[in-house]
């Protein structure tokens, strides 16, 4: 098996299936090619590698069953609502695929709010513990007709690589309609795929362009590269890889090309949890001494912040941004903003003056934040 991927290497691997490949441009479940892919998780079962699947198409496959248009994604509610009938459509035929081959299918709804608060987190995190250890295969979507536009992912790329996270996986392979990143639009003759990327950064990003080529997806390549950062800042490798073929797995075992996102050394568990957070509360501005402290690994104390923006509580997520408006770091902070505000720019000594009890020296901890 290709070696990123093999069991050997990668004994847990997260399995994304864009909605393109599972609905045809009717509304019909690509069914045929559902079987090659599930015969190709069954053989990797096999030789023990546990899998997590993370399937889109629950809007692709409602909205022609109600007769919506653009694919279902005219409004929230349309899209909602087309979830809704797509869902239980979407989990009953993974359920009995993945029956056919002797596996269990177990599925589970997430919205970006569970992946970010701390206890249901780690709650998601024990079942799917338990599932794995029960030889399960864990179905995972977005629970879209509940969430909202601003606790949305939108596109499952991201959710992908939250889900490997939340479950200590060693890999993720996100199958698309395209072989993998290429440098330039992939429609353009020059276009050449990437092999290999070793950390998503400004140069890497300005070679995607648009949405979702297929209509049917909602995340295009941007989001993948989102889902490769957050992936392999948490240690975690990332395929992006044409699910076009049948048999997509073992098609990559056979030398079919892949993108390939090596995972970044270092970073804790928790700190990764932290630097892949979407939803951040506020912001603390920093001058350049506590800019140079924080970067040779420092905690944040008020003396070097200037500014505070957000209402945020103490536990929130926030961003540390220097002068220049560069995000510097992310991490939970240590007080709430009203409180922050306060002892902005103030030596460690005047804290008790100010806020009367002083609980803590530092507005964010450095076990408690991580540098982007
Ligand atoms: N540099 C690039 N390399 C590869 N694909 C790109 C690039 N820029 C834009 N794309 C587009 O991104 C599309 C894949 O995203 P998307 O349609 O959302 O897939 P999915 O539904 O599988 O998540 C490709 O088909 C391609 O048209
Ligand atoms: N949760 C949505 C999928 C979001 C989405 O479109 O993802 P993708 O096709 O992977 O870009 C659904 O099931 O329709």
């Amino acid at each position: 098996m290709v070696a990123h991927l093999s069991p050997a290497t990668c004994p847990l691997l997260v399995v994304k299936v864009g909605s393109s490949l599972l609905v045809e441009s009717d509304g019909s479940v690509r069914r045929e090619w559902l079987e090659t892919l599930i015969a190709d998780i069954a053989a990797r079962h096999k030789a023990k590698q546990k899998i997590v699947v993370v399937s889109s198409g629950a809007i692709a496959l409602g909205a022609r069953r109600l007769g919506f248009e653009k694919g279902g994604r005219a409004s929230l509610a349309d899209a909602q609502a087309s979830a809704s009938v797509g869902q239980i459509l979407l989990s009953g035929i993974w359920a009995e695929l993945l029956a056919a081959q002797g596996l269990t299918a177990a599925q589970m709804l997430v919205t970006l709010d569970d992946l970010e608060d701390r206890r249901r987190y780690l709650n998601i995190t024990a079942t799917l513990d338990r599932l794995l250890g029960a030889g399960a295969v864990p179905v995972l979507n977005e629970n879209d007709s509940v969430a909202t536009e601003e606790i949305r992912f939108g596109d499952n790329d991201r959710l992908a690589a939250r889900v490997a996270q939340a479950a200590s996986a060693n890999g993720v392979v996100l199958l698309s309609d395209v072989d993998g990143l290429y440098d330039r639009d992939p429609k353009d003759p020059e276009a050449q795929l990437v092999p290999e990327v070793s950390k998503v950064d400004g140069r890497i990003r300005i070679m995607v362009t648009g949405d979702s080529s297929s209509g049917m997806g909602s995340g295009g390549m941007a989001s993948k590269l989102d889902a490769a950062d957050i992936a392999t800042r948490a240690g975690i490798g990332i395929a992006i890889a044409s699910g076009l073929r049948d048999h997509p797995l073992a098609a990559l075992d056979d030398g079919a090309p892949y993108t390939w996102f090596a995972p970044r050394e270092g970073g804790s568990a928790r700190k990764s949890w932290i630097g892949g957070r979407l939803s951040v509360k506020g912001s603390i501005i920093v001058d350049a001494g506590a800019s140079k402290a924080l970067r040779g690994g420092a905690s944040l104390l008020p003396a070097g912040a200037t500014h505070v923006q957000g209402e945020f509580r103490r536990g929130d997520v926030i961003d540390i941004v220097t002068a220049e408006g560069e995000t510097l770091a992310r991490g939970l902070s240590e007080y709430d903003a009203t409180d922050a505000v306060q002892i902005c720019g103030k030596r460690s000594s005047e804290l008790e003056t100010i806020l009367g009890a002083v609980p803590r020296q530092v507005l964010v901890h450095r076990d408690q934040m991580v540098l982007l």
